[in-house]
């Protein structure tokens, strides 16, 4: 059976993931922190992490990018998208007025996970103005803060399942600014994934470019550009070694056994580029793991 890091029960992540293995049995390892959900594979311990690394309200989940580059040597093996509904969660008999509605203006404080705070900040403006807000490490961690919390006027951003498993009330349902609001996971681990079969299979690499090499970038994406290979995200990250040294991370929409690719990235590394491999994989659409 294999065994799978993730963030704690309740947790988007953990939602996503169910999506993804089904009724497969395998064996959940919650962490706290992504730190320790990552090391949970790079020791040994879990055969995969399940890693949320973009969003459509956010983009990229920089922090995870940051960690499959620069702290651990793993292979993506699958991606998936999940739409996450993320709700207000919180004790309803603290926040009533004297009618008995539900005050929102009573809400002190907001914690959720940054990347679902972001996809609620119009709500959190437009309803409970006077409400501070504060990151933790998942909206998981957020609900169960709450719980432990009474009194305090703190609610948190979260899934239904949390509310459950916490004995909380479900204050608003559905509370995301913007519908279409997808999450995109990584499956992580040294196994390839092979319980599902996909149509669609992606490359992502890294490229750092020479220093002195004007239009290197053009160079690099012509050499994609002129045998039609699609490129379906290209963003820079900093190389953390030196103020304006970026590496651009990829999403290439082929094989990596493709002819036409090996040629390309030898054609990249000709020029004086570095190209590091971070998994060929195949992709799989929401409706596709329904
Ligand atoms: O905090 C969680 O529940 C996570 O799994 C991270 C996250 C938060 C919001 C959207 C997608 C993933």
């Amino acid at each position: 059976m294999k065994t799978i890091a993730l963030l704690p029960a309740g947790s988007v992540s953990d939602e996503a993931a169910k999506q993804l293995f089904g009724s497969e049995q395998v064996n959940w390892r919650h962490h706290r922190l992504i730190a320790d959900v990552f090391q949970s594979t790079a020791t040994g311990v879990s055969h995969y992490s399940v890693i949320p690394i973009e969003n459509t309200i956010e983009g990229s989940v920089s922090l995870h990018m940051d960690w499959l580059v620069h702290e651990v040597d793993l292979p993506m093996q699958a991606e998936w998208v999940y739409p996450s509904i993320q709700n207000l969660i919180g004790r309803r008999p603290e926040l009533l007025n004297g009618s008995g509605e539900l005050d929102l203006t009573r809400i002190r404080k907001v914690i959720s996970h940054p990347v679902a705070m972001a996809q609620c900040l119009q709500f959190l403006r437009r309803f409970m103005p006077q409400a501070e807000t504060e990151h933790v490490s998942s909206t998981a961690e957020a609900v169960k803060i709450v719980k432990e919390n009474p009194g305090e006027g703190i609610v948190a951003i979260g899934t239904r399942i949390a509310a459950q498993i916490n004995g909380l009330d479900l204050l608003e349902e559905k509370i995301t600014d913007h519908d279409n609001n997808y999450t995109r996971f990584v499956l992580v681990g040294h196994e390839p994934y092979k319980a599902r079969q996909s149509e669609r299979i992606k490359t992502s690499i890294l490229i750092t470019l020479p220093e002195d090499y004007p239009g290197a970038l053009h160079q690099v994406l012509s050499a994609f550009a002129w045998r039609k290979i699609n490129l379906s995200r290209i963003e820079s990250r900093p190389t953390k070694k030196k103020l304006g040294n970026y590496y651009f991370y990829m999403e290439i929409e082929m094989s990596l056994d493709t002819v036409l690719l090996p040629s390309a990235l030898q054609e990249v590394e000709a020029i004086g580029c570095q190209v590091r491999i971070l998994g060929c994989y195949p992709s799989f659409s929401y409706e596709q793991l329904l």
